[in-house]
């Protein structure tokens, strides 16, 4: 019998949590040092090196358990599309078996009992202690028909409808299928055959299996990608001989005699193997057990081996057994629409397919795409080089900020998701009236979202590509009527923008060009050649850039000045992000001096 809890079902235990930070995780067990670089198909087999030292540890670990025999390994290797690790690893390497001692409890009563076990009880990261028993649940409806017809049925339906019901059967009975089906045809209607799911197979009851030499019962059927950890009853308390009922009861259920819903609830691991004399009080309570009494109880101890697959290791925990010794174990990475952009360390670069696979089925379906930096943003359109490791090719992705679309090419335009709270503080200073001039508008995410705030909006960059998906995604969020694009210069862009319209008509003037903002503040001088509409004032500007300094904000304000060759005061000065050690981003916003901006 085999019985698998698939992700959906599965209660994540947080009393012991394994999940440690994968940032700087090192490896804390020894393991013998892996070849420099791997082998086209690496294979694992941690568990099988007897020399490993094992310290304690509560729970499952790749270093534990057993390495399933190929004929007894369940098909649940992870392999959901080229059937292992690409090349790069063997994913069936990383599945282990462990034996776990079950109680087999009617369904009912299984809730109540988790309770009373608490302490005694598998208590596994993400694995769930009640395992369902497939086949041996009934239809609600034909429960309730059963129910309905408990009172003037005969002894066997009284004792069906005790089953289904999950209570004990006093009676001790096998169950025929033919009577069965000679039962439930006098009481059942027309919509209740309809109902019963396996109708068709009832007259012909499937023919015995030859029992395999181990005891363990027939192999269940072949188990989804999300499913990870898959629990096999190998010896059940009183195995008895009988019909195989699974022509009536469907193609799940292998018990020899049906005794209503039953659910396994896991014993603790140190449990496993022991007979029941040896149990903990509590739980020969449970069992109802009395050594002098011979007739079988409605609860029963079986001995099961509980399967961890690939799809079960944590990403860090996968990463820690593949990469040799002593490396770190990349910490994490970027996210931008699907894909993931890893920035790896050059001690990685050997192993950076075998990595980018792991992110890759670790964060499927999110992440449909592996990349890795290549190279330092040194362009003028802040592009990276990124190099495809695994997943689909496709660079051009949709990433949703602060509810707002955008369609971004990783490959030819600049993207940054550490900036959305930067890009929300600004937008938030803006108000409906202001009219916003985005000199380095890249994709537009400050654009676009001030556009769905602001009165009207001026988008600018040079990079062509960037001005195609700024375009996109001015219609992707319906702005048509409330931006417009431009393709130039920054300089020239802002002359255009200030000296040609009517003076101070812009209320706010973005700059965010990392590399460095400033330098195009002297653009501002002298710009204003028209007189002034009464009631414009100059616009607010802010300015984005980085410094090494000791006193950064120092260091900015002063390059400011220098630029506009003029001492601004009420200067709002705002640390972003440290980018690098010691070096930090920072925004400062200031209205332009009208003497500086002046030239009548
Ligand atoms: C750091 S990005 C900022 C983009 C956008 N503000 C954001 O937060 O994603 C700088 C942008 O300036 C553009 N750029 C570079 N040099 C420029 C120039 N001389 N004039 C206008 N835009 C320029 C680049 O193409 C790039 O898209």
């Amino acid at each position: 019998m085999r019985c698998c809890c698939s992700t959906a079902a599965l209660r994540t235990h947080h009393v012991f949590t394994f999940s440690h930070s994968i940032s700087s995780t090192r490896r804390l067990l020894s393991k013998p040092p892996a070849a420099a670089s791997y082998s086209s198909n690496a294979t694992l087999n941690l568990a099988a090196d007897p020399h490993r030292p094992l310290s304690f540890q509560y729970g499952p670990s790749l270093r534990g358990g057993r390495v399933p025999e190929p004929q007894s390994s369940p098909p649940c290797s992870g392999a959901d599309d080229d059937g292992g690790g690409g090349s790069y690893f063997d994913r069936a390497s990383f599945s282990r078996v462990y034996d776990v001692a079950a109680l087999r409890v009617p369904a009912e009563e299984c809730s109540a009992l988790e309770r009373r076990l608490r302490g005694h009880l598998l208590n596994w990261p993400r694995v769930r202690n009640v395992a369902r028993v497939p086949g041996d649940d009934v239809d609600p409806e034909i429960r309730r028909m059963l129910r309905d017809a408990e009172g003037d049925g005969g002894s066997r339906l009284n004792s069906l409808a005790a089953r289904a019901d999950g209570r004990p059967d006093d009676e001790k009975m096998t169950l025929s299928p033919v009577l069965y089906r000679e039962k439930l045809v006098k009481e059942f209607n027309f919509r209740g055959f309809l109902k019963f799911r396996n109708l068709a197979k009832m007259s012909r009851p499937k023919k015995k299996k030859v029992k395999s030499k181990d005891g363990v019962h027939g192999v269940g059927k072949s188990i989804g990608k999300n499913e990870f950890a898959v629990i096999e009853v190998i010896r059940e308390g009183d195995e008895e001989e009988g019909e195989d009922l699974s022509g009536l009861l469907g193609d799940d259920f292998k018990g020899l005699r049906w005794r209503g819903p039953t659910r396994l609830l896991l014993l603790d691991q140190r449990h496993a193997k022991k007979p029941v004399a040896e149990l903990p009080e509590a739980i020969k309570a449970a069992l109802n057990y009395d050594p002098h009494q011979s007739k079988p109880s409605a609860f029963e101890l079986v001995q099961c081996q509980l399967t961890l697959s690939y799809n079960y290791w944590q990403m860090n925990e996968l990463l820690e057994a593949l990469l040799p010794d002593g490396m770190i174990i990349p910490s994490g990475f970027e996210m931008v629409g699907h894909i993931a952009h890893l920035n790896l360390r050059d001690e990685h670069l050997s192993y950076k397919k075998l990595i980018a696979q792991v992110v890759l089925d670790k964060n499927k379906p999110k992440i449909q795409t592996v990349v890795n930096k290549t190279d330092a943003i040194q362009n003028d359109y802040r592009t990276m080089q990124l190099e495809v490791l695994a997943g689909n090719h496709s660079l051009v992705t949709t990433v949703v900020e602060n509810g707002i679309r955008f369609q971004v090419d990783l490959g030819t335009v600049y993207w940054n998701s550490k900036l959305a709270t930067e890009r929300q503080r600004l937008i938030d200073s803006f108000t409906s009236s202001d009219i916003v001039c985005d000199v380095f508008s890249g994709v537009g995410p400050i654009a676009i979202s001030a556009a769905k705030k602001v009165k009207y909006v001026f988008a600018n960059d040079l990079n062509p590509n960037a001005v195609e998906y700024l375009e996109r995604n001015v219609v992707l969020n319906k702005l048509e009527r409330k931006v417009e694009v431009f393709n130039m210069d920054g300089r020239r862009f802002i002359i255009a923008m200030l000296a040609n319209q009517h003076p101070y008509s812009i209320t706010q003037v973005v700059m965010n060009l990392p590399n460095d903002a400033v330098e195009f503040l002297d653009a501002f001088r002298g710009i204003v050649k028209k007189k002034p509409r009464p009631g414009c004032s100059p616009p607010k500007i802010h300015v984005y850039g980085f410094s090494k300094a000791q006193n950064p904000e120092y260091d900015f304000r002063e390059r400011i000045n220098m630029a506009l060759c003029e001492e601004v005061v009420d200067l709002e000065m705002h640390k972003v992000r440290l980018v690098a050690p010691g070096k930090w981003m920072l925004c400062a916003s200031f209205v332009l001096p009208q003497v500086a901006a002046s030239n009548i």
